[in-house]
């Protein structure tokens, strides 16, 4: 039994891949209207029984996704909180997380990179209007609901999915280096729409290198260093990409474009990507 949409219970099977405190499950939902049976495959996120106390961030977790709807945006049917386990229904979004995504296809177009990033900023666009943050933008939380396929026209869709439970343990924030906003790693840590900036720059970056985990295996020394020296990921061939990720990681959270800027400069890069992709078909000037 869940709350909100009167639910009446859900089945789960496989495990399809774990969050940092979580287990993801496909399961069914079963909903009885007028007296008739509707199922619908959706996506069930269980709190690790070992994390039971982190109960009260889960629910917030999806609470705030519930309470707001946008395309871009994760559907969050409701929780379930029957007995000892706590479990977030979500839609089912068909190709899963971002970066298992990338790193599996390995060749997704430059063009669809580029139609993901703007989806992924007008979301986030979506939230800063509303003064919310996030607090865990990166691939793996960017589910791929379509994909995109330049020879039959079609351009992917992305669902930004819940931010999991916002996590305030120091070496769980070490951990997320460099997803998370140098801010967050002072005395006190600052939580702000501009961490979210921050962490959309690391998201580009993983988007245009295929889905590769930035600082691959640097231990914590190595990753708090990073910060330390005001170090940035390595930059792409793509210059006008490369200048954007470094605005968007700036260590000063104020100097950080804002996300209509940023959409902006996404439209100039798929302009420009389509001018070059189609310079060949361009009539001698
Ligand atoms: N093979 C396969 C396959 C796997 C998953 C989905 N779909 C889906 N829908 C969601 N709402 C959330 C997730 N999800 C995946 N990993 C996490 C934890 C990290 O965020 C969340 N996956 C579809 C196909």
């Amino acid at each position: 039994q869940t709350q909100g949409s009167g639910m009446l219970c859900v089945f789960q099977d496989e495990c399809l891949g774990q969050g940092s405190f979580t287990r993801v499950f496909k399961g069914t939902k079963v909903d009885i209207r007028e007296g008739e049976e509707h199922r619908t495959q959706v996506l069930l996120k269980v709190l690790d029984a070992n994390h039971k106390d982190y109960w009260e961030a889960f629910f917030e977790a999806s609470s705030m996704m519930s309470q707001i709807s946008h395309k871009h945006l994760l559907l969050v049917y409701g929780v379930s909180v029957h007995g000892a386990k706590n479990i977030m229904v979500q839609e089912l979004v068909k190709y899963g997380a971002l970066d298992l995504y990338l790193k599996r296809k390995g060749s997704v177009s430059v063009s669809c990179k580029l139609d993901i990033a703007k989806q992924l900023a007008l979301a986030l666009n979506f939230l800063d209007e509303k003064n919310i943050v996030h607090g865990n933008i990166c691939a793996k939380n960017v589910l791929l609901a379509r994909e995109g396929d330049p020879s039959q026209e079609t351009s992917p869709f992305i669902k930004l999915s819940d931010p999991g439970i916002k996590v305030s343990l120091l070496d769980l924030i070490l951990d997320r280096i460099p997803w998370v906003g140098p801010e967050l790693l002072q005395d006190p840590p600052i939580l702000s729409l501009d961490s979210d900036k921050w962490s959309f720059g690391a998201t580009l970056w993983e988007i245009f290198n295929n889905g590769e985990t930035p600082l691959k295996d640097w231990d914590l020394e190595m990753k708090r260093r990073f910060y330390g020296t005001y170090q940035q990921l390595e930059p792409s061939q793509w210059t006008e990409l490369a200048d954007m990720i470094t605005q968007c990681m700036d260590y000063q959270p104020a100097s950080r474009p804002s996300c209509r800027v940023v959409i902006r400069q996404l439209n100039n890069l798929i302009t420009s990507d389509y001018e070059v992709l189609h310079a060949s078909e361009a009539p001698e000037r």
